[in-house]
């Protein structure tokens, strides 16, 4: 089933002899982009496979820098040393691969400038292990961490334990790098993580999202009884929310633009106290109505929506000695409140992906403290994968996480 396939071209001067750019070497994404077998599929060709029943060839969904997505044809690569070979059975469609669609980048470094693979929020199931692979064997069931960091010795950030912040990292669905929405995705063995066996494929992808989460707790040191505000209840606002009450954060306030995605989030966690948003309303105002929802200043902001009125409104919503954990993406250059935040000692805190937060999620939720399910409003299979961007990408459509599943 699977080719070996030599690098031909580099890509954004990503190949080096540098031992720390092996892993980028490794995941070149020419490998596949120069492949005879990679084809941008026409719709007939995807009816065609559809029709046959073909399970085996290896469908992905793609972005380009002429902002279409689309179904290609990929080459199933043989496992390397240290690798496996996975069957990718669920993947998550993620904010920022609708962003790379639309928008073609995001900020400065991660742009789209040739065909690239989507998807980063996924779980599979192996079918092949490479040389010196003794851990896994076919059929076992894993979370696929979706940043492979480079692990060298000379790497700071990776002897630190810190490998979000590695210079190398291969974070998958990022420009340059291919995604994990494909049926048949090679990745390192040692960044894969067991799904327990209460723990499905979908949950298992979703604990991407719930990693971020945990992250931003963790760094923003939430405790026990903290009153809480997390701004906006898109699918990042939402798993803080499940991890927030899990950690027993009392009371949590979500606020949003849009009343359904608040009565979500009730249906979500029964007792979370929600504040509408209104565009024309100013951080000020909207803090009051936080303030007036909480009964009181709440100690930490979680920002999940990177938009800048809402990280002021968080700013005036903390008590004195509060922190504003932002973990939204938002403008280049935002204008804080400096003054406010210098009487009051707030912190303003920022994160990054995250590190060391797969097998606590995993934990988590197969010991029942988050219930990651009812986030999944629409399910697709692989060969509908574009019209799952479609309703991923329509505010309409209502959707909270649309997740791609393969057989
Ligand atoms: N720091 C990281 O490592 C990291 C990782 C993943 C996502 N993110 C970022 O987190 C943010 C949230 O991700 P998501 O997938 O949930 O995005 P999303 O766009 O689906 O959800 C954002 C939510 O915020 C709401 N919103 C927008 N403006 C608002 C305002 N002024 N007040 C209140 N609510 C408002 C929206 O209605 C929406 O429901 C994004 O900015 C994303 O880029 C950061
Ligand atoms: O959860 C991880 C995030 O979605 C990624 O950092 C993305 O924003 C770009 O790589």
């Amino acid at each position: 089933m699977t080719i070996d396939q030599p690098i031909t071209t580099p890509i954004n001067g990503a190949l080096a002899d540098d031992p720390q750019q092996a892993l980028m070497k490794q995941y070149d994404p020419r490998k596949i982009l120069d492949h005879p077998e990679f084809k941008v599929l026409s719709q007939t060709e995807v009816d065609e496979y559809v029709a046959k029943g073909d399970k085996e060839t290896n469908l992905a969904c793609c972005y380009n820098e002429k902002k279409e997505v689309h179904l290609v044809r990929k080459p199933t690569l043989k496992p390397g040393k240290g690798e496996v070979l996975l069957h990718v059975r669920a993947t998550g469609i993620c904010g920022s691969d609708v962003h790379f669609w639309k928008h073609g980048r995001i900020g400065p470094t991660m742009v789209v400038t040739a065909e690239c693979g989507s998807g980063h929020e996924s779980a599979g199931e192996i079918v092949e292990v490479g040389e010196g692979v003794t851990q896994w064997k076919a059929g076992d069931r894993v979370a696929i961490e979706a940043g492979v960091p480079c692990s060298q010795p000379s790497c700071d950030a990776c002897r630190t334990g810190r490998y979000n912040a590695c210079p190398n990292v291969v974070f998958f669905s990022t420009p340059p790098y291919h995604g994990t929405l494909t049926r048949w995705h090679l990745h390192p063995a040692q960044w894969l993580h067991k799904l327990p066996d209460n723990v499905s494929f979908e949950e298992g992808a979703l604990c991407e999202p719930l990693a971020v989460a945990l992250a931003g707790l963790e760094r923003a040191d939430v405790k026990l009884g903290d009153p809480l505000l997390i701004a906006g209840a898109g699918p990042i606002g939402l798993v803080t929310l499940l991890a927030a009450r899990a950690a027993g954060c009392e009371p949590i306030v979500i606020t949003d633009l849009f009343p359904s995605r608040l009565e979500f989030a009730k249906t979500l966690v029964p007792g979370v106290r929600t504040c509408l948003v209104d565009m024309k309303d100013t951080p000020e105002e909207i803090a009051g109505k936080v303030k007036k929802a909480a009964g009181m200043d709440v100690r930490v902001a979680m920002e999940c929506t990177g938009v800048e009125s809402s990280i002021r409104a968080a700013i005036f919503s903390v008590c004195f000695g509060g922190k504003v954990f932002i973990v939204g993406v938002g403008k280049a250059e935002q204008t804080y409140p400096f003054m406010h935040l210098s009487a009051n000692e707030i912190d303003l805190q920022f994160q990054y992906r995250y590190c060391n937060q797969y097998p606590k999620a995993l934990r988590i939720v197969s010991g029942g403290l988050v219930d990651l399910k009812p986030l999944v409003t629409h399910r697709f299979p692989l060969e509908r994968a574009v019209e799952a961007f479609e309703v991923a990408a329509d505010p309409k459509q209502g959707a909270i996480k649309v997740q791609i599943l393969d057989e």
